[in-house]
């Protein structure tokens, strides 16, 4: 047994990142660091934030007991030092008010580095397991809104309404203080107390629905903005820039008028909020001097309930004006924890032995999220190791969606994938990525060298495996032609590479390391001739190692290499077999299909020329394999 590990792999980076600075040289390769490892940093990262924000709790306890320095030093001056003309009280008093003032501005300084480092920590320890949660998730934040809430939590800890929120549970303190001036200051301050938590809730209830609406239209502009810089060079070929923008404009406006509506709600609510506590501060003034008449209060007296009254509602006041800030945290940490719960929550897989890769799916089941119709109902089959399978069918069959599944890229609704007899869901997933090789319908390659994406990306493996990889897929000769061979980097939209030349580079990557399942989705939609050629020997190859092969396609000539065929239709295995039964009943099919338009077509003009009206039948509906595939092929 090699080590285990689990999906939380993924957790890795920005964490690695951060236990060591970025380089080549401290990149810590999944070899070096197992997903325990890794889900073992993702808790111990979220404890130190926890225990963070403990320390943050006991500074601010002091640093408030520390606030009323101020006050008490005014009402030892005006009540102990200017009566009794004492200048030795007078420096002595001094010096411990600035001694204290100076520990408050240190504790208050380190508290504030504190949480700028908590709110680093944070965002290091759960970008990568939320970056994975985007990746993995079928719905839900894409990864750029992940890493986009990610920072608003951590600009929010290290923001101006965080220290307030610590600041707000010691509001009571100060409250009881002025109390202990004078029972009516203190009561005065706590109405004021009170009426600012009403004008509060009354802030969160007008600006909720707002602000929500405006974080929801604000997510449909930025969706829209991130497909239309994918798509960018569409759209300007077609004209079609203008309205992209439009499209944008609109959601974009339309979350702006929602954000204008609640700030105006807030920015009333605040200046409201401050009129209160100002006109508390100078209630409380006015009735300590009242009181200081009828000699119930001294001077400082009423001087420091006023100043204390105003430090009590500050945290108050400070949560109406900073509630935007706090809602878009909350909801963004919500967003966060969404994906990065289920990597938590995961279980350590262990590393079995090397499949040999056997392929079995029992009554597999597709419903996407939110959908009522199954995408794929009812697949049952079995591959033995080395054998080759194509699934073709019609447009919208289901075939790349049974391809995705096959790899653990989307999860079934119901039924089982085995590899080897595992369920895929039960293998370490690491080890599962490192025994499949998958070219999906649209290939995407990394901006990066060409020998860094056959090699996964990986650091840790030798040119030679490389080189194997693109010997395997046919790829070498085209590699060297490029001007700078397996240096050569592609770019975010694939160039330099063309369209063929990308799938030619994206088998050799379904080829790297030691795939003993290759799942090919259309690896000939868009190749040459030499590419094809190149594609059927690399065929070749995978069969004489044993590859179990499940080869999606619409093109006849490459069928020879496949010992089973499947016929997916409207998500259901219309015909599955041995490829010599199936081939020639797929051809016959095929023949009839082309052949009927031409029958009606003559029957057509027959009918015209007796003179009498014969409509055109609708075409298609050929019988097939089971007695419903239509199946079409492209001659190649
Ligand atoms: N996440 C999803 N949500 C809604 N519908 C989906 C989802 N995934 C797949 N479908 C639907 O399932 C059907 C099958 O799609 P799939 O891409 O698997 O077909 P296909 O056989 O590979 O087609 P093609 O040959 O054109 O590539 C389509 O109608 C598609 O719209």
């Amino acid at each position: 047994m090699r080590r285990t590990e689990t999906s939380a792999d993924h957790a890795s980076p920005a964490e690695t990142a951060r236990l060591k600075p970025a380089g080549k040289a401290s990149r810590q390769t999944p070899e070096a660091r197992t997903g325990a490892d890794n889900l073992k940093a993702l808790k111990k990262g979220l404890n130190i934030c926890r225990r963070g924000f403990v320390s943050v709790g006991a500074f601010s306890v002091v640093i408030n007991l520390l606030m009323l320095t101020i006050p008490i030093y005014l009402f030892q001056l005006s009540d102990r030092v200017l009566t009794s003309r004492n200048t030795d009280t007078l420096m002595m008093l001094s010096v411990v008010a600035v001694g204290a003032i100076l520990a408050m501005v240190a504790l208050d300084m380190m508290r504030r580095l504190m949480l700028s480092r908590i709110g680093t920590r944070l965002e290091t320890t759960l970008a990568g397991p939320a970056l994975a949660g985007a990746l993995h998730g079928q719905a839900g934040p894409t990864a750029a809104q992940a890493l986009r809430s990610l920072q608003q939590v951590r600009n929010f800890i290290i923001g101006p309404v965080m220290p307030l929120i610590f600041d707000a549970p010691l509001a009571p303190l100060y409250f009881a203080v002025v109390f202990l001036i004078h029972p009516t200051l203190g009561f005065i301050a706590l109405g004021a107390g009170l009426l600012l938590c009403a004008v509060a809730i009354v802030n969160q209830q007008l600006t909720a629905s707002p602000f929500a609406e405006a974080s929801g239209h604000g997510q449909a502009a930025e969706n829209q903005a991130e497909a239309l810089s994918r798509n960018s060079q569409a759209l300007s070929g077609m004209g079609m820039m203008n309205e992209g923008i439009m499209l944008w404009g609109q959601s974009n406006a339309q979350s702006l008028t929602s954000l204008i509506r609640a700030q105006d709600r807030n920015a009333y609510l605040s200046g409201f909020s401050k009129l209160v506590r100002l006109l508390t501060q100078i209630a409380v003034l006015g009735t300590g001097a009242y009181l200081a008449l009828q000699a119930q209060l001294t001077g400082g007296m009423m001087i420091a309930a006023s100043i204390i009254a105003g430090r009590a509602l500050a945290p108050i006041e400070g949560a109406i004006e900073g509630w935007r800030s706090f809602v878009q945290a909350r909801h963004a940490y919500k967003r966060v924890k969404s994906l990065v719960e289920p990597m938590k929550n995961q279980e350590v897989r262990l590393w079995l032995p090397e499949p040999k890769g056997e392929l079995q799916v029992e009554k597999l089941l597709y419903v996407p999220k939110g959908e009522r119709d199954p995408v794929l109902n009812g697949v049952n089959m079995l591959l033995e190791p080395g054998e080759a399978l194509a699934v073709v069918g019609p447009s919208g069959g289901g075939k790349s969606t049974l391809a995705r599944i096959l790899v653990g890229g989307v999860a079934q609704t119901a039924g089982k994938i085995r590899l080897d007899g595992a369920e895929l869901k039960n293998w370490n997933p690491r080890q599962l990525g490192e025994t499949i090789g998958y070219l999906p319908q649209d290939v995407e390659l990394f901006p990066g060298t060409i020998k860094a994406n056959i090699a996964r990306l990986r650091e840790d493996v030798s040119d030679a495996e490389i080189y194997r990889a693109a010997q395997l897929a046919g790829v070498h000769e085209m590699i060297l032609r490029l001007p700078q061979g397996y240096e050569t980097m592609i770019a975010a939209d694939g160039s330099p590479l063309s369209g063929g030349q990308r799938q030619r580079v994206g088998l050799a990557r379904a080829f790297f390391g030691n795939p003993k399942l290759l799942v090919l989705d259309e690896p000939n939609a868009n190749l040459d001739v030499d590419g094809e050629k190149a594609l059927r020997a690399a065929l070749k190859h995978a069969k004489e190692q044993g590859i179990t092969i499940v080869l999606i396609t619409q093109r006849l000539a490459i069928l020879e290499s496949v010992d089973k065929v499947m016929v997916l239709q409207q998500g259901r295995v219309a015909g599955f077999g041995p490829a010599r039964e199936i081939i020639p009943r797929l051809l016959s099919t095929q023949q009839a299909s082309q052949q009927q338009p031409k029958q009606e077509t003559q029957r057509a003009i027959k009918a015209r020329h007796a003179g009498t009206h014969a409509a055109f039948g609708s075409g298609g509906g050929v019988q097939g394999v089971t007695g419903a595939a239509n199946v079409t092929f492209q001659q190649s």
